[in-house]
């Protein structure tokens, strides 16, 4: 096994707050132990005095301090997690958006969509003032403008959360807070390079599936505004080439010697990562071999980077975790994303008025197009899979083409292509997708499952997620096939009774649900289950504004 790739260095204060969350551990226990929160804290002053108060704490042979010693350290020298993200009200928000989801005519649905809408009052943030003037002390990011979060331990914004944070902001007519979480993007692609996995000091190695192109397109379908467009395109730009260059990008050459460019996931970081440290170090601790070590913590960094952390999609053996090989597979969804990335700066350039640039990513967009047929498209099935690079000494960036790489196992990911407008030109193509989604196994009671191996894992069965139902059921109601589109609906109506239900009996909205049974909630995972909740209330709004509600459909299941 050989590590490579470049490691982009952390913050002494990151650093240090590892040391604390083990500290925590060892003192605390594991119960309602949650490691996240200690890289959240925030310093009341220097780091060294900090930092000497710390190394001065009594402790037992195993690292422990006394409960009472432990507690009072993080009293005196942190301020609480949280602390530095305020609650700060969206100047857009008002109670009843004028033209708020004309298409639902029930009127319990409706009042439960005004509910839902009120909670962007909960989950919207601004960066407390003293990040901006200490930035040294947080582990925060010093964002420009307001955002709206997750909730609960997400405390930050998140890159493709925010997409459907986004999408449900456009049904509420929130246009303003849709933009101010565009712009702290920009302001993160410019900062780093590249959009962040989340505003936070220790995600500052890797990304989040690239949606920013797809975030500038919505907003600017519903509100022509030319600026917004146009001052958001060379951050876009400047993205895309994130994502083709070095290590993220690999050749593979197809049986006619014909060349195709794709992308990977690879995160730039070998070492546990930060908010989860205390576990990343336990599930390595069987591996000796230093290097083997740092690999299996760079595949851990790079599953974080797909946004499916974690699953049986990137695991050799799905028993063991430590098979984790997320850089050595091409992901269907990060290649479509990448293809539709292409297609919107190609529109988006055309719109501004720069038709070279607009060539240029149309042109990139067919090659891509050409790429995801020839290596993930899987006629047999009417699927896309994903492609698992051979480990041929270490060399993964150019590759021969074989059939026997393309991954059989059912994955949710495996229909995401259909959300791309340029794989619906072809109907003959949509009714098979549509078909083989049909007997996949994937479609439940209460929505579409992430995969058909129930591991424990969060993103496997039978958790369904807000993303993975939208982007499925928008390709299928926009293909143009008639089938096609009472799936999608089919699917919509499952997926909003099941949010429904759940909120009805727990009073809040969930980040996953359980798709074999309608209202609950999903599990599984390193974290235990979060509420608020970002991307699934942008879902309930996306989808009620796309489908609607009937007076006399029943919305109990
Ligand atoms: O702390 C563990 C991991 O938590 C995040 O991942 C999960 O929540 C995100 C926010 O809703 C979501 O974008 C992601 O798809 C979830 O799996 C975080 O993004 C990870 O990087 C982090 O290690």
């Amino acid at each position: 096994s050989c590590d490579s790739g470049p490691v982009k260095p952390t913050t002494p204060l990151v650093t240090f707050l590892e040391q604390v969350q083990q500290t925590a551990l060892t003192t605390l226990g594991k119960s309602h132990f949650d490691p996240k929160l200690y890289v959240d804290l925030s310093l009341k002053s220097e780091l060294s005095s900090t930092q000497n108060a710390f190394h001065k704490l009594p402790r037992s042979a195993n690292g422990s301090a006394s409960v009472k010693d432990f507690n009072e350290f993080i009293k005196d020298y942190f301020e609480g997690a949280g602390h530095d993200v305020v609650l700060a009200k969206p100047e857009d928000f008002v109670p009843e958006p004028e033209g708020f989801l004309p298409n639902v005519k029930n009127p319990e649905v409706r009042a439960w969509a005004l509910e839902v809408h009120s909670l962007w009052k909960n989950l919207s943030r601004k960066v407390a003032g003293g990040v901006h003037k200490r930035p040294e002390y947080h582990t925060l990011l010093p964002l420009p403008e307001k955002f709206i979060i997750p909730g609960s331990r997400f405390r930050e914004v998140y890159y493709w959360d925010s997409y459907w944070v986004i999408r449900g902001l456009l049904a509420s007519k929130m246009y303003d807070t849709a933009k101010s979480i565009v712009t702290n993007l920009i302001f993160l692609i410019e900062e780093y390079g590249y959009v962040l996995n989340g505003a936070r000091a220790y995600y500052t190695n890797r990304s989040q599936p690239p949606l920013l192109s797809a975030m500038v397109s919505e907003i600017y379908k519903r509100t022509g505004d030319l600026e917004f467009a146009r001052k958001a395109l060379p951050a876009l730009i400047k993205e895309h080439e994130f994502w083709n260059s070095g290590i993220h990008k690999v050749v593979i050459q197809d049986e006619q010697a014909c060349n195709h460019s794709l992308s990977r996931y690879y995160a730039m970081w070998n070492q546990p990562r930060p908010e989860s440290s205390t576990l990343d170090k336990e599930l390595a601790s069987k591996i000796l071999n230093v290097s083997e070590k740092q690999q299996f913590y760079r595949e851990v960094a790079s599953t974080a980077e797909t946004g499916w952390d974690f699953s049986t999609r990137w695991m050799r053996n799905h028993s063991d975790f430590t098979t984790l090989a997320t850089t050595s597979i091409l992901p269907v969804d990060l290649n479509a994303f990448i293809l539709g990335m292409e297609r919107d700066i190609a529109f988006l350039s055309k719109v501004t008025g720069d038709r070279r640039n607009s060539e240029l990513f149309l042109k990139a967009s067919e090659a891509r197009h050409k790429a995801i047929k020839t290596v993930f498209w899987n006629e047999t099935k009417g699927q896309w899979l994903d492609y698992w690079l051979s480990d041929i000494k270490c060399n993964t960036e150019h590759q021969t083409w074989e059939a026997s790489n393309q991954n059989q196992n059912v994955f949710a990911s495996n229909f995401i292509p259909l959300w791309i407008e340029s794989f619906y030109s072809d109907p003959s193509m949509v009714e098979k997708v549509t078909k083989s989604l049909q007997s996949s196994g994937l479609l439940r009671a209460a929505g579409i499952a992430t995969s058909l191996t129930n591991s424990g894992q969060q993103w496997d069965f039978p958790n369904g997620w807000a993303p993975i139902q939208h982007m499925i059921a928008e390709g299928l109601a926009r293909s143009g096939s008639k089938e096609a589109k009472l799936v999608a609906e089919d699917i919509a109506v499952r997926w909003i009774r099941t949010n429904y239900k759940a909120y009805k009996k727990t009073g809040v909205m969930h980040e996953k649900y359980d798709v074999e049974k309608c209202g609950e909630f999903g599990g599984g995972g390193e974290y235990v289950p979060q509420t608020g909740f970002g991307w699934s209330n942008g879902l309930v709004l996306a989808f009620l504004e796309e489908f609607g509600w009937p007076q006399d459909r029943k919305i109990d299941c």
